[in-house]
């Protein structure tokens, strides 16, 4: 079975909901507080995909997902003076999977995991304040750009989505990083208005996002994270207008946002499967 490893501790406060997505979309799910992993008592190597919930974590204190950041970068796990940040890179190179939502989303940008176009993990854009400078807490449609090669986003055309957050504004500091950005659909998700075109129009674009994006990978597309809230989303009957969708013959009864759950676990399963097949082979000469 898919192992789920969901971080909770120090005001994250979205865990319940992760895990409820990897349940429903067949992965084991397991919420663990911060400090077991920072302090070696679960490795996240035994996991299949590491995920990074919403919340608050550390208050937002020196912006959101700041203090997390850098407990991961700096906070050494154990007396040879390996960080997180250095197990997760492992992880990574290992194939495996992570996923960061609203504030895990801010973690891993803060952290340079995301887009990390120079592969050295150094932040190379940020998340801040949104522009209407206040809390946007309101659904937004989005489109998956066709380029981006994330299995999270595999068949997904557009959803509709959740947003809860005070700092989910893109900032893409210059040219270089914007075109290397667009070059390989990294910007997998943008807010898109009522014609279904990428806007920077509030409210169908809520924070004032830089190439109206709502989410990001790295190059390989294992890491994922995006502001809006696809574990908000797993049941039909989440979504604000259900009753009347139902009545124009809106059968399904999933959320739009399982679907990037599904994905992962059903890529997950194939991966393992192959490679259970190759040792097999290999053992059977
Ligand atoms: N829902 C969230 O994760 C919110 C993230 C962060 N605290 C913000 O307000 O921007």
């Amino acid at each position: 079975m898919v192992q789920a490893l969901i971080l909770t501790g120090f005001g994250i406060n979205c865990e319940e909901e992760f895990a409820a997505a990897y349940r429903l979309a067949g992965a084991e799910p397991t919420i663990v507080h911060l400090n077991q992993v920072l302090h070696g008592q679960v490795s996240i190597h035994d996991f299949d995909i590491l995920n990074f919930p919403g919340g608050f974590s550390f208050g937002d204190d020196l912006g959101s997902g700041v203090v997390l950041a850098n407990k991961l970068r700096y906070r050494q796990t154990s007396a040879a003076g390996r960080t997180l940040l250095d197990d997760i890179k492992r992880f990574i190179a290992d194939g495996k999977f992570v996923l960061g939502i609203c504030n895990g989303f801010q973690v891993l940008v803060k952290l340079g995991l995301l887009p990390n176009l120079g592969g050295d993990v150094t932040p190379e854009v940020t998340l801040t304040h949104n522009a209407s400078g206040r809390y946007e807490d309101r659904w937004v449609t989005l489109r998956v750009n066709p380029l981006s090669n994330t299995p999270f986003l595999k068949g997904i055309d557009k959803l509709e989505v959740p947003v809860r957050h005070g700092e989910g504004r893109l900032v893409v500091p210059n040219d270089l990083v914007r075109q290397a950005i667009e070059a390989s659909g990294l910007n997998c998700l943008s807010y898109i208005d009522a014609n279904g075109d990428g806007t920077s129009t509030y409210p169908f674009n809520p924070n004032g996002a830089d190439l109206n994006c709502a989410g990001l990978t790295d190059p390989t597309g294992q890491v994922f994270g995006l502001m809006p809230h696809p574990e908000a989303f797993l049941s039909a009957y989440n979504h604000p207008d259900w009753a009347r969708r139902r009545r124009a013959g809106w059968l399904s009864e999933e959320g739009e946002g399982l679907q990037i759950f599904q994905n992962i676990v059903e890529h997950l399963q194939g991966s393992t499967l192959l490679s259970n097949e190759i040792s097999r082979r290999v053992s059977q000469g």
